[in-house]
Order: C-alpha cells, then structure tokens, then sequence
C-alpha cells in the first residue's frame, strides 16, 4: 500500500473490497448457480425464523454479476420465490447515480416479474415502475442488504457508495435488516464508520443464518 493513502477505516475498507471483489470474480458459473438455487430454496425456511410478518413487504435487491444471489444466465430465483410465497417485494432505485446529483436514501418500487426490471446505473438491474419513495423501507418485515462481506457484530462492508447507510436509518423498529454474503464473506472484524448501520443478521448460501450480536 501507498505510504501517502489516508490511514483508517475510510482506507481499510478501500483495500477489503478490491480484495473481496477479486474474490468474487474468481467464482465457477456453477458454485453461482448452486447459490442462486440454495438461497431461493431457503428464503420460506429464513422468513420464518426471522417472523417475517407476511403482511408486510420484503425489500430486496436484484443480485448481479458475482453477487451471491445471481444466476449466470440472469434470471432472478430469489426475487420470483419470494413472489411465489404471496410476498409483496420492493426493489432499490438508486438515487444521486447521474452527475452532479446528490446521493440520497434509496427509493423504492414494486417487483412483480422480469419484465419489470431495465438497466440501472453500475450495471445494476433496477425496478421501471412506479417509486414510492424511501420511506417505503420502514414498513418492510425484513430488508435484505448487499455487503461484499459482513461481521458476526453486525458489521457491513458495502460497495463504497453509501447509499444503504442513508436508507437505514429509516427502516422501522420491527423491520429485521439481513446482510447476504458469500459462504466466505464473513469476517471477524470489519473497519467501522461512526456512519455504518449495524445489521441484524447475516445471510449466506450454505451456511444459512446467523444472528448477530446484540439483537434479540
Ligand atoms: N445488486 C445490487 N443492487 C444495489 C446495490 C448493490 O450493491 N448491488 N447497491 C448498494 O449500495 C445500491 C446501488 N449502488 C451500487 C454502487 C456500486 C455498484 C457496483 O457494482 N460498482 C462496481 C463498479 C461498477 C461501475 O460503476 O461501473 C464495483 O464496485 O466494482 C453497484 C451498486 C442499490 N442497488
Ligand atoms: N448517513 C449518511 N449521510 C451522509 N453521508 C453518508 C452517510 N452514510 C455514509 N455516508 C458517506 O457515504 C460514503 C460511503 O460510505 P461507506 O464506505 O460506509 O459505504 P458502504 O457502506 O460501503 O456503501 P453502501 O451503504 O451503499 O453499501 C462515505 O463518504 C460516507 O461518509
């Protein structure tokens, strides 16, 4: 490392992700398929140990590229198991992406299938359809989150753009966050900001759920 780059969490966390990046991009299309299937299968088993009210909607996220989550062909198996249980799914629409603009909380829309999703900014898949805005996050049972990796404290490393720092902040009291990371993405500690939301349990293809410290 440079001996001019600022010392700190700002740098560790820089170092992390190109490392957990280079990682990720090292991952067979079959390991990646056999996640996509795995966390699809297990979504009732963790909705019901999290009491995830069914009343209430799920906030997720459309895996791409090397995230766990993402089937190599594109389509989305946890996004349409979570249709197929009855549940009503919100997705992140990115806000403050185009230049200049302002990075904001998250806004929010409504997955029914596929055909709801266009291109997003940095590759991603986004929802087309009507935004709710992002106080839509608080009524939701549970929130999944994107983390390139996550602590057994809570603790998130997310991809450096803050964006679900600021979404956070809004969920409900009974809203349960859930970090998803890959089976080697949990880390004993993690570089923490004064900003970073904790989550309350972390989430991955085969070692299933874990409850973090500190949440009851
Ligand atoms: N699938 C997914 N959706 C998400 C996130 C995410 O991490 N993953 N986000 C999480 O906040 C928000 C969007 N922010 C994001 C910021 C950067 C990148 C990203 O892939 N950056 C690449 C560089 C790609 C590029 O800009 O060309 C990188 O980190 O290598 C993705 C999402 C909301 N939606
Ligand atoms: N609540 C907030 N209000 C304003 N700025 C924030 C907030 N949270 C984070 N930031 C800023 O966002 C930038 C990225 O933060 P950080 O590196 O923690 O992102 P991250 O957690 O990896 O990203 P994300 O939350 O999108 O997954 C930092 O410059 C940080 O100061």
């Amino acid at each position: 490392m440079s001996d001019d780059l600022p010392a700190g969490p700002t740098a560790d966390k820089a170092g992390l992700r190109r490392e957990l990046l280079a990682r990720r991009r090292q991952r067979s299309d079959t390991d990646r398929w056999r996640d996509a299937a795995q966390l699809a299968a297990d979504l009732p088993g963790l909705l019901s140990a999290l009491g995830a009210d069914p009343s209430r909607p799920l906030c997720l996220y459309v895996p791409v590229r090397h995230e766990p989550g993402a089937a190599p062909d594109g389509s989305t198996p946890l996004l349409d198991a979570a249709v197929s249980l009855g549940r009503r799914v919100l997705l992140p629409v990115t806000v403050g992406a185009g230049p200049g603009e302002e990075t904001g909380p998250l806004d929010w829309a409504t997955f029914h299938d596929r055909g709801d999703l266009a291109p997003g900014p940095h590759g991603l898949l986004e929802p087309s359809g009507r935004r709710l805005g992002p106080d839509a996050v608080a009524d939701a049972a549970v929130v999944v989150v994107p983390a390139l990796a996550a602590s057994p404290t809570g603790v998130r490393l997310g991809r450096g753009g803050g964006h679900y720092d600021r979404t956070l902040p809004l969920v409900g009291r009974a809203t349960v966050v859930v970090a998803l990371v890959g089976d080697d993405e949990l880390r004993e500690s993690l570089p923490a900001e004064p900003h970073d939301v904790p989550v309350d349990a972390v989430w991955r293809p085969t070692a299933g759920l874990l409850r973090t410290a500190g949440t009851p």
